[in-house]
């Protein structure tokens, strides 16, 4: 049995349980009750909407607290991502079928409407039982009252499928504007998207990644080096025997495919962790070029703590010291429970703005400075994400940003390298702060990221980031931007920078 032929007899399974509760039912109580499955969805897109909740944080206790099986699980689980990740595109569609603005419907009709799409046109749900058990949910949750309108609506929903709807709705549009229809992006961020890989000399892969930013991401796993206990390598070859792939880019890395990660041998003790391969391989990249006795290092912008604890996991390999800064306490917190596996002398941590991180008093020979940003290069884990972004969140972060390097850049050491990292693709966080940073601090030297990477990988990997062909401009040309549709990671961006020897 095919993978689509598994999913559809799937879909027929649960389609007829939902059609025997039809047929048995009076039409007044038909459906009365919500699917457990279909609740779960429900309530995730309510937090996003009213509290801006994390789907990806809030999802795993509703499933919890429904007590919701493996197979109910992952039906709600992709519902809920669906119907986040598209829903531009599926309020568009809804638009053509409602007789009012969409907003001035109720917020949760307006997601059970959304849910009531997506099981319609993404997920092969049978039309009566997607329709059925929308009503049922809509009479549940919030009454009788608008469960005709959605009974009508999704009826007209279903009565085409999503090509079908996406090649009506783009006919007359423009190239980004069909593309953004298409593949559930908002239109600013398609352009913006569009600019990253032109000046890359990538622009005829934009279709491609915006079909990567809905495909879920693999399972990135890194084993931490060192003396500790259990060691990285042991974890790692315990993830192995569990289904884990070794990565063919990184030592240390390994993408795993299914399974509880929660299991895993390592995972409760820290030494065993979820992190995406471009992000290992850039704080790795960082520790390249020879580590001199004594160095002193700075994560400034440290929370979680995904690259800060294989940077102190590194840093006590090399017997120097790590300096993690991160202002949010709560995210301090995760920093502090991040970096407890790695011996406690290898690392301090300072709850404080990176900015004033010159009240230390302290030069330091390598920084890392992962910025706060749009997260446009992550969207493929926050489904919610690219709808509750704006291109106004850019003018505040790119200031912050822009300090935030200014502030490294006063405490770096003479001749010590500072990365400028971000897991967005957007122009004005990348290329154009490196280029403004150049022009702020004469003492500072672009050099080639992608060599950095290069020696830090495996051979498949080293190929891998070599640069491109056709960049725009010699800024371009020595920074790594890193593509989910190439790479198989987040959209992160890498530019290293040397301070003048005295
Ligand atoms: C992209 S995340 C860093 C991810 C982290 N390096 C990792 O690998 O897990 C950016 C972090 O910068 C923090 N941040 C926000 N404003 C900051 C500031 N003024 N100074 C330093 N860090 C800041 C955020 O709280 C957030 O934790």
């Amino acid at each position: 049995m095919s993978r689509d032929d598994r999913r559809n007899h799937k879909g027929r399974q649960r389609n007829r349980g939902g059609q025997r509760q039809f047929s048995r039912s009076a039409p007044s109580q038909r459906s009365r009750r919500a699917d457990p499955a279909r609740l779960v969805a429900f309530r995730v897109l309510r937090a996003v909407a009213l509290d801006d909740a994390y789907a990806n944080l809030v999802l795993p206790a509703e499933i919890r607290r429904a007590k919701l099986d493996k197979r109910d699980a992952a039906f709600a689980t992709e519902l809920t991502y669906g119907a986040l990740r598209a829903q531009g595109t599926y309020d568009t569609i809804l638009g053509q079928n409602v007789d009012r603005k969409l907003t001035e419907l109720d917020p949760p009709v307006l997601n059970a409407l959304r849910l009531g799409a997506h099981q319609l046109l993404q997920m092969r749900v049978d039309t009566h039982a997607a329709v059925n058990e929308t009503v049922g949910l809509v009479r549940d949750q919030i009454g009788t009252g608008p469960s005709g309108l959605v009974n009508a609506v999704l009826r007209k929903v279903g009565e085409k499928s999503y090509q079908q709807w996406v090649d009506e709705l783009t006919a007359d549009l423009g190239e980004v504007e069909a593309l953004a229809l298409r593949h559930a992006h908002p239109t600013w961020v398609v352009r913006a998207l569009r600019q990253a890989l032109k000046a890359q000399g990538r622009g005829e892969e934009l279709a491609e990644l915006l079909a990567a930013d809905n495909a879920a991401p693999e399972v990135h796993l890194v084993g931490l080096p060192g003396e500790l206990e259990p060691t990285g390598y042991e974890v790692l070859t315990s993830a192995v025997e569990a289904g884990a792939q070794l990565s063919e880019y990184l030592e240390g890395a390994a993408v795993f495919r299914g399974g509880d990660i929660g299991r895993l041998p390592g995972v409760a003790e820290g030494v065993l962790r979820v992190q995406d391969i471009g992000s290992q391989w850039i704080a790795q990249a960082l520790t390249s070029p020879t580590v001199g006795p004594g160095e002193r290092w700075l994560d400034l912008c440290a929370g979680p703590g995904g690259k800060a604890a294989l940077l102190a996991a590194l840093a006590a390999e090399y017997e120097v010291h790590l300096q993690a800064n991160e202002p949010t306490p709560h995210r301090a917190e995760l920093v502090q429970k991040a970096l407890s596996p790695v011996p406690q002398q290898a690392w301090s941590l300072r709850t404080g703005d990176g900015r004033t991180i010159g009240e230390l008093d302290t030069d330091f020979d390598r920084i890392i400075v992962d910025a706060p940003c749009t997260g446009l290069g992550a969207l493929r884990r926050r489904p919610e994400s690219r709808w509750r972004r704006t291109p106004s969140d850019l003018a505040e972060l790119t200031v912050l940003q822009a300090e935030l390097i200014d502030a490294a850049a006063g405490v770096l050491a003479p001749d010590g390298l500072l990365a400028y990292v971000t897991c967005s693709p957007h122009m004005a966080e990348t290329l154009v702060q490196v280029e403004d940073a150049l022009s702020r601090h004469a003492d500072l030297e672009l050099l080639d990221a992608h060599e950095f990477m290069a020696e830090v990988a495996l051979p498949s990997g080293a190929e891998l980031v070599q640069p491109q062909q056709n960049p725009t401009g010699e800024v371009a040309a020595k920074t790594v931007q890193l593509w989910p549709h190439i790479h198989g990671t987040d959209a992160m961006f890498f530019a290293l920078l040397r301070k003048a020897p005295v």
